[in-house]
């Protein structure tokens, strides 16, 4: 294997100076192009997650290791050096959801864009986006519903990231999805009412499925188990999960690790449409979802 991959790079060396281009050069350029795409998506996921808190408590404790190290404080500094090696392992258990999305994204490509699109299949990328547009629209419509009878709700809009062992957790229905359907599944006494709807491609996929409930210990301890589960979704998936309250009717979303509380129906039409639609077509809108300002959880 090692010999393999010598050989690749003997041969881009080999391509290099053919060209005549400096291997040292172009390496370096190449080098600092990687690390700093790498620190770009650091800060990122650092900003946009419960990461920022910790990084500030990892530097407040890098910076009593400096001043512990040059003032010779030797046991405060025996300590802190060996907290710093056990702390790298905390550190991966505690981000094992942020890690995981991260390399999930890795491995996403356009290419698994065109495919779930469903281009060069049965279907276009128009007629799926359609769909997907008629089922936002029924979901908004049955929110509305649920609210004035006081019903709850999970939603959960699958995306790049399958659902499998989640959508096998329940029931699987595979319907289009209109108001009554919906309103059916979440009717109080229906037996597909506790738990949460999948909704894949602009299908209902299934109903009654058992979330990941999220571990955080920030999320607002007037929020109960049904928002919990919409955000331990979210830290688990790239899906936007839609929570309509039993207790209060308010309208929440979860994506990406962050619940937005208490949305109208219009910003719910527009966060879906945004990373439902926008997102998934790529047509640059996305980055002025509403979702980002304001987030809490
Ligand atoms: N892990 C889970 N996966 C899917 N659904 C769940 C899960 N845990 C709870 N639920 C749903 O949430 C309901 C209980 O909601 P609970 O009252 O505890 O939460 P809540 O966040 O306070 O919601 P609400 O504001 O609607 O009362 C359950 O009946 C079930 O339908």
């Amino acid at each position: 294997m090692a010999e393999f991959f010598q050989s690749i790079g003997s041969f881009f060396e080999a391509l290099f100076h053919a060209i005549g281009g400096d291997i040292g050069i172009l390496s370096s350029i190449l080098d600092i192009a990687i690390v700093a795409v790498i620190i770009y998506n650091v800060i990122k996921i650092v900003r946009e997650t419960r990461a920022g808190t910790l990084v500030k408590g990892m530097l407040i404790l890098g910076v009593c290791y400096v001043l512990a190290f040059y003032l010779k404080l030797q046991t405060l500094t025996f300590i802190l050096d060996n907290l710093s090696k056990v702390l790298v392992f905390g550190l991966i258990v505690i981000f094992q959801p942020e890690i995981r999305r991260a390399l999930e994204q890795l491995g996403r490509t356009r290419l698994n864009k065109i495919k779930i699109l469903g281009v060069g299949g049965v279907l276009s990328e128009e007629d799926v986006m359609q769909r997907v547009q008629r089922t936002i629209d029924a979901v908004c419509k049955s929110v509305k519903v649920l609210q004035g009878q006081r019903m709850g709700a999970l939603i959960v809009f699958e995306r790049d990231i399958k659902l499998v062992d989640i959508v096998k957790t329940g029931t699987v229905i595979n319907a289009e999805a209109s108001p009554e359907l919906i309103g059916n599944i979440f009717f109080v006494k229906a037996p597909l009412h506790d738990g949460a709807m999948i909704i894949r491609d602009g299908y209902v996929c299934a109903a009654g499925c058992i979330l990941p409930l999220s571990q955080n210990s920030e999320i607002s301890s007037e929020l109960g188990t049904r928002h919990r589960a919409a955000l331990g979704m979210s830290e688990n998936s790239d899906a936007v999960v839609v929570v309509v309250s039993e207790e209060t009717t308010a309208i929440s979303i979860a994506y990406k690790g962050f619940l937005m509380r208490d949305v109208s129906i219009d910003v719910l039409k527009e966060t879906l449409q945004k990373r439902l639609i926008h997102d998934v077509v790529g047509d640059g809108t996305s980055e002025k979802s509403p979702f980002w300002k304001g987030r809490s959880k």
